[in-house]
């Protein structure tokens, strides 16, 4: 499963920082506005501690982490709708992604010009969800003359055409399409923007960092969506230190997980995902799964095969795995379990399919 985070936000607010600290590319990162212009794809890799001890237990050759793509792109303004700034075309680059992932600025750093002026999350926040609005309002009504016609000629569903009528009328009263409570299966291919879950990563300096309070009233302008705090400069610094001074800066500034680590929980959460794993003498390796997936649908990440020749796993949950040292010792206590199609999967098991 390919996840793709787009990230989104105005000029200048440190998404290529924080796109360059995610993905250790140099994309460039300059102290003005729309500095961005082509987007730019980046694959990171899930940091997950229980690989490297998998492949202790198994002597596997290599690790492969779960993995996560983000799409850098240009900065959205007020009335990029209205071709504004450099307009919201760009966003046609992130009508693929999973998920958004909203940059707002609130480090104070007078040298860094902000576009509106003066750093104001709230009005960010606003600027930015109403051109995600305007931007799917575009999309719905150039799409709705045409489904309009291949409805008339028995090419298309009267269906998607309430739904887009629907979603029309939830975006003008201002609602974002994820919280209209409309079913949007039959316009899921419009990769409409405000329907994808979004999370929110405050670029903050030190003094909000430490600052529990400010955190608080920024988390609260976008709850109940999910905000990660992080200093876009620092990450960039903490992925060219080594483990222990990357500990001690992070320290420094209160924090006990680098951004970015939290940036791909928090990630998986918003979207309802989870991992599983499988180790052997080839790899250890993490698979992405949704929550709640049942055994079958988790064999068929791996090959379609899997999903459709299932006859069953065998799972031994991966602290029961590392308590007794290995998969002769796990039988051996009861610990590895015979598991069917009916199973609902749980982060961090460790799966061996039988499938024919
Ligand atoms: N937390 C921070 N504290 C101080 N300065 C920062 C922080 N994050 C980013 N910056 C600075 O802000 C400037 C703009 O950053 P960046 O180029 O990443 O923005 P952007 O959102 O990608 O802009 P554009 O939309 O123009 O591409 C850079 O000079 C960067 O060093
Ligand atoms: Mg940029």
């Amino acid at each position: 499963m390919a996840l793709t985070i787009g990230i989104v936000g105005l000029p200048n607010v440190g998404k290529s920082t924080l796109f360059n600290a995610l993905t250790k590319n140099t994309v460039l990162a300059a102290n003005y506005p729309f500095a961005t212009i082509e987007p730019n794809v980046g694959v990171v890799d899930l940091p997950d501690p229980r690989l490297g001890t998998l492949a202790g237990l198994f002597s596997s050759e290599r690790v492969v982490p779960a993995a996560v793509s983000f799409v850098d792109i240009a900065g959205i303004v007020k009335g990029a709708s209205e071709g504004e700034g450099l307009g919201n075309q760009f966003l046609a680059n992130i009508r693929e992604a999973d998920a958004i992932a909203e940059v707002v600025r609130g480090f104070a750093d007078p040298d860094v010009v902000h576009v509106a002026g003066g750093v104001d999350p709230a009005g960010d926040l606003e600027t930015i969800g109403t051109e995600l609005i305007l931007a799917d309002l575009q999309t719905l009504e150039r799409a709705e003359p045409r489904v309009e016609k291949e409805v008339r000629g028995k090419k298309a569903p009267q269906e998607t055409l309430d739904a887009i009528r629907a979603a029309i009328a939830a975006l003008n009263a201002g609602t974002r399409l994820s919280a209209s409570g409309l079913d949007l299966a039959p316009v899921r291919d419009l990769g409409l923007l405000t329907a994808k879950p979004v999370l929110y990563v405050f670029n903050v300096d030190e003094a909000v960092l430490t600052d529990e309070g400010r955190k608080a009233e920024l988390a609260a302008l976008v709850a109940p969506a999910q905000a990660v705090f992080l200093d876009a400069k620092i990450e960039s610094e903490l992925i060219d230190l080594d483990p222990e001074d990357a500990a001690e800066l992070l320290a420094s500034t209160g924090q006990e997980e680098s951004g970015l680590d939290q940036l791909a929980r928090v990630g998986f959460d918003t979207l309802g995902l989870q991992t599983y794993l499988t180790a052997g003498p080839k790899e250890a390796r993490a698979w992405t799964i949704r929550r709640g997936a049942h055994a079958p649908e988790a064999a068929g990440v791996i090959h379609s095969d899997f999903e459709k020749k299932f006859i069953k796993a065998e799972v031994i949950g991966f602290q029961d795995l590392v308590d007794a040292g290995s998969v002769a010792e796990a039988r051996s206590r009861g610990r590895a379990r015979i598991e069917g199609k009916e199973y609902v999967m749980q982060d961090g098991d460790v799966v061996e399919w039988r499938h024919g």
